[in-house]
């Protein structure tokens, strides 16, 4: 664990080393009471306590009084910020570091589980940090002091205190055993709840529309009972180890008392130091019953720990050139195959060329690939097998930051941000000036419904976008991408029906967008890629055909056909119930 924590604080451990020296100090004065209290008691019982003793052990006590209190605060305040300037280091390249995975990571990690990682762990280490570290390291430095000290007064007594101490190893291995245990079901149940929670939220409308809100509360329910259970469950079960520490630890001040009162009797320890002792001991079981609350914290730590190892140990995409730039926009796929999880192939040996400043469609029916390609181009993700090529250069080889400022997309699905308008539209290049902001809306068609807002450009989206029509979303989606001025375009067309003219305003807004772009449209609606210089028809991850509108339909295959049927449709008039050719 220790390897695994130094790993994570990289450098941050020396911002560690003067909070912990601070706490040994503190711990170390503290023992300082404890001697005068020792000295108070002998002094007493043998009779020799005098009013200057009592003068300075008073000056003694009160000086090592604001001697700790000034160390507490100083070594305490350091802890604490320390601690969260640490983990707040460690949240921000854990953050560096999910921007720079592909999207697989997020297809195999759940949503729940990297929402836990980001939030539950890193609140674990930090509270380790910030919290457990300073107690547990101060509790030890007392304890040992403590034992050394007793050893100093009478050591069989103290080899009987170690006794005690060592048959309580067993029990906190014990307990530590349970608390990786539950904690690995209490971790991958708390991201099964924040998936739920989150699938619950987002598919509220669907489940609505579904008459489905009360299954899918019930299942958030089971979740939710399932936690319950298992806290309870969790806690019952550590009960057991943690009282029987309790009662051994605590059984130490009796131990002395019937041991010390033999001795005593027997005259082989002075009463002075059996109460000395008897201090001494009941401030070691109090110690030592207080370090089992940290000790398990630590313990939680490792299962923290190694939940954000892995997350850091899943390389990003590599590349080996960071500053470049591509001389020209043409995209070439040389046998590609990919796979999104290993073992079902999803694109087999696909190969095409797109012209620069070219439009290629991609048509096929659904789980065709068509969203994989247009994904692979933007490097979401890199193929199994063959390469990518843009501008001559394998894709592989370059930033996949630097290669998304080539590339913009406008996808069906526009995710908007709770913000103004106006910085929704500059998202497509951040130094954007208002006019150049203003001229990418009126190009997109979404100028006029924008200044029709009560605040204008100034107007909040309200989160996801809900307080705009979908035609009014994408349309600043188009925006965006204007604002960008990336010479590759990756579209998929929208399937959702759109009113004539909203369906109008889109469309000539991507005329515009599309303009000396190398573009891929992902297209559904045959009659809108007529123009397109290739089409390209995916069936089951492969290229079954490729060619240009005329040329395909001369072909009379599989795009002739699905042209034909888009057709039939379109030409069908829906009369009540009745559909009539
Ligand atoms: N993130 C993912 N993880 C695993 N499999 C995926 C993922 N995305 C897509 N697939 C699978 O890959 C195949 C191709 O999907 P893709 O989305 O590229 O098809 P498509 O032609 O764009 O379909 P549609 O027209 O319905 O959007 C499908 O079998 C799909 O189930």
């Amino acid at each position: 664990m220790l390897k695994t924590i130094s790993w994570l604080l990289k450098d941050n451990k020396k911002k560690l080393y003067l909070p912990i020296f601070l706490t040994i100090i503190d711990a170390i004065g503290s023992m300082a009471l404890y001697f005068i209290l020792y000295l108070t008691v002998v002094e007493l019982l043998n009779d020799t306590l005098t009013e200057s003793k009592i003068i300075i052990y008073t000056a003694i006590c009160a000086a090592s009084v604001i001697y700790r209190i000034i160390i507490y605060r100083k070594g305490y305040l350091l802890c604490f910020t320390r601690g969260f300037d640490v983990a707040h280091d460690v949240r921000v390249d854990l953050g560096e570091h999910i921007c720079n995975l592909n999207l697989g990571y997020f297809n195999k990690n759940s949503i729940g589980h990297l929402m836990n990682t980001l939030t539950n762990d890193i609140a674990s280490f930090e509270g380790v940090l910030s919290h457990a570290l300073p107690f547990c390291i101060k509790t030890l430095t007392l304890v040992v002091l403590i034992i050394i000290g007793t050893f100093f007064i009478n050591w069989q007594l103290a080899l009987s205190q170690c006794l005690v101490i060592v048959i309580s190893f067993p029990i906190l291995h014990w307990s530590n055993r349970l608390v990786k245990k539950y904690g690995k079901e209490k971790r991958s149940l708390g991201s099964r709840m924040i998936s739920v929670v989150i699938e619950y939220i987002k598919g509220f409308k669907v489940f609505k529309s579904h008459n489905l809100t009360d299954t899918h509360f019930e299942r958030l329910i089971d979740t939710l009972e399932d936690t319950r259970k298992l806290s309870i469950k969790t806690e019952y079960k550590m009960a057991i180890p943690n009282c029987m520490y309790v009662i051994i630890v605590s059984f130490l001040t009796p131990l002395i008392l019937l041991l010390g009162s033999y001795m005593v009797s027997g005259n082989e320890l002075t009463a002075e130091s059996f109460v000395a002792f008897m201090i001494m001991s009941l401030a070691l079981s109090a110690l030592l019953i207080s370090f089992e609350h940290y000790y398990i914290m630590l313990n939680d730590l490792k299962l923290a720990t190694s939940n954000l190892k892995t997350t850091f140990d899943y390389k990003p995409l590599s590349y080996t050139d960071s500053d470049f730039t591509l001389d020209n926009y043409k995209v070439s796929f040389i046998n590609v195959d990919f796979s999104y999880e290993s073992g079902k192939e999803v694109l087999h040996n696909i190969n095409f060329e797109a012209k620069e400043k070219s439009i290629t469609a991609l048509v096929g029916p659904s789980g065709a690939g068509k969203s994989t390609i247009a994904n692979l181009i933007a490097r979401f993700w890199d193929p199994t097998k063959g390469s990518i090529e843009i501008g001559g250069r394998d894709i592989k080889d370059l930033n996949p930051d630097q290669l998304l400022r080539y590339i913009s997309a406008v996808f069906q699905e526009n995710v908007l941000l709770n913000d103004t308008i106006l910085n929704n539209i500059k998202i497509g290049k951040p130094d954007a000036t208002y006019k150049e902001i203003i001229e990418a809306a009126k190009l997109a068609n979404c100028h006029g419904f924008i200044t029709k807002l009560p605040d204008g450009y100034d107007t909040m989206v309200a989160q996801g976008g809900a307080s705009l029509s979908g035609g009014e979303k994408q349309r600043i989606a188009i925006a965006r991408a204007i604002l960008k001025k990336a010479p590759i375009l990756l579209l998929d067309e929208s399937t959702a029906s759109l009113d004539p003219d909203n369906e109008a305003k889109i469309n000539n807004a991507l005329d515009r967008l599309m303009k000396d772009k190398t573009v891929f449209v992902i297209a559904h609606r045959l009659n809108t890629i007529r123009n397109a210089h290739q089409i390209i028809l995916l069936n089951d991850g492969k290229v079954e055909e490729i060619g240009n509108h005329k040329y395909l339909m001369k072909q009379k295959g599989h795009y002739y056909r699905m042209v034909k049927e888009q057709e039939a449709a379109s030409e069908w008039i829906v009369k009540g119930d009745a559909i009539y050719e």
